[in-house]
């Protein structure tokens, strides 16, 4: 039993960001962590969800889900975000979540968290690593320690290769093309590995 603490942090619209912040829930706590899934706070309004049956199926699977908070993050020894691809950036829905966060940050509560991220976008070049990025850019604000996958096994290049983060792609049909459960299960674990390094080496 590791002594790490995660937390996974979701939005989604079409249900694929849900799915992959499960698969790393389950594989953070197969490396021992203590795990929660959280979502961020919905932004659109009600009247254009109401018009997309898909977007609707994802807010009533998503329910009973936890909305993350400050003290949610406070809590985690590590953090792994998951994000749609939106114009070549995170959902405005999980930015506002982390600008959020100035509060936390002013108190120094974001220093030497261990982050990871993952993404989806619907073409398999309609960018995913500038979506990471972006993801990644906040974080060396918050002095927070990037945990990658990079290439460090073989499970990565059977998930398409995206050494900053899984990644997947959503065909038309709102499914996924590439079989990246294996590559999102290990990242969660390598992430939970690089936070117990980490708690380690602060104590
Ligand atoms: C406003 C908007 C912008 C999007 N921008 C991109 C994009 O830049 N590249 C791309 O490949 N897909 C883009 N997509 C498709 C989403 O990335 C895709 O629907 C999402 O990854 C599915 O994740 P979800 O099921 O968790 O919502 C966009 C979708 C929306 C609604």
């Amino acid at each position: 039993m590791s002594n790490v603490k995660v937390a996974v942090v979701f939005y989604s619209m079409g249900g694929t960001n849900y799915q992959l912040a499960k698969w790393a829930a389950e594989g953070a706590t197969e490396a021992g962590a203590e795990v929660k899934v959280l979502k961020v706070q919905e932004l659109a309004p009600d009247s254009v969800i109401e018009g997309n049956e898909g977007w609707k199926a994802t807010v009533n699977a998503t329910k009973d889900v936890p909305v993350a908070t400050s003290a949610d993050l406070e809590w985690a020894d590590a953090i792994i975000f998951s994000t749609p691809t939106r114009f070549g950036v995170m959902a405005s829905q999980m930015k506002q979540f982390i600008d959020l966060q100035g509060g936390l940050w002013a108190n120094g509560k974001t220093i030497n968290k261990v982050v990871s991220a993952m993404t989806s976008a619907q073409n398999p070049h309609g960018g995913q690593e500038a979506t990471l990025l972006s993801l990644y850019t906040a974080m060396m604000h918050w002095g927070a320690i990037i945990a990658t996958p990079g290439y460090s096994d073989p499970v990565v290049f059977g998930a398409g290769g995206n050494p900053y983060g899984t990644s997947v792609t959503v065909g038309q049909d709102g499914k996924m093309i590439e079989d990246v459960q294996a590559a999102v299960k290990y990242q969660a674990k390598r992430t939970v590995t690089v936070a117990e390094w980490v708690k380690k080496g602060n104590q």
